[in-house]
């Protein structure tokens, strides 16, 4: 694995597709064991969810359904702090198990908006999980069920996250070298 150069900025190899996905086995199988007589409805936080999203649904044993919500709040490598809803729940989720999955928990500010947007929703639980999470800045009091793996505040992209719209692509996870 090469580094890379996306936009403005230099990006260095940082966790392999193939470490990513042992971790997403082992999350799936873990919410298997708590859903086995249960039909959960995934709800994928767009956009940066997509290849987390599609990878754990490979790896989930049992009967489940799915649905996605998009969020927005970066600008370049900065949480702007402010959310804008750009597509609401897509699915009826009265009365059923929902799992938000999302692809990293950072500041916490996306997660702390989307609490507030469940609070009102009739549904029967609630599980919030995440692939990425980083401890070192994350300032909220709010659980998080599930985490796949912690990583230190840099930032990155690949694997579904983006750098101004470009590296979603990228399969494996780098991180910004200016930061090293
Ligand atoms: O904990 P936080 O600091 O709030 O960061 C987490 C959020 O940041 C990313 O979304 P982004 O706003 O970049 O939108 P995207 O998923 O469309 O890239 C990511 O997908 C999370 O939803
Ligand atoms: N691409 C990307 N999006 C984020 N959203 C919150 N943290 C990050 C990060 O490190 N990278």
């Amino acid at each position: 694995m090469a580094e890379i150069k996306i936009h403005d900025k230099t990006f260095v190899p940082f966790i392999e597709s193939k470490d990513i996905e042992q971790s997403i086995e082992r999350m799936a199988n873990t919410l298997y064991q708590e859903y086995e007589n249960k039909v959960p409805v995934f709800i994928g936080v767009l956009n940066g969810v997509i290849m987390f999203f599609s990878d754990f649904l490979k790896y989930y044993k049992g009967d489940c359904e799915i649905g996605f919500l998009q969020l927005s709040s970066y600008k370049g490598i900065q949480s702007t702090g402010d959310i804008n809803l750009l597509k609401d729940i897509s699915v009826d989720i009265t009365n059923r198990d929902i799992v938000i999955l999302e692809d990293i928990i950072d500041t916490g500010n996306t997660l702390e908006y989307l609490y507030k947007l469940l609070e009102a929703k009739p549904v029967n639980s609630i599980k919030i999980i995440t692939l990425f999470f980083k401890p070192e800045v994350y300032t909220k009091n709010l659980n998080i069920d599930l985490i796949g793996m912690n990583i230190p505040n840099k930032f990155v992209i690949g694997y579904g996250l983006d750098y101004d719209g470009l590296g979603r692509n990228l399969k494996d996870l780098y991180q910004l070298k200016e930061n090293i």
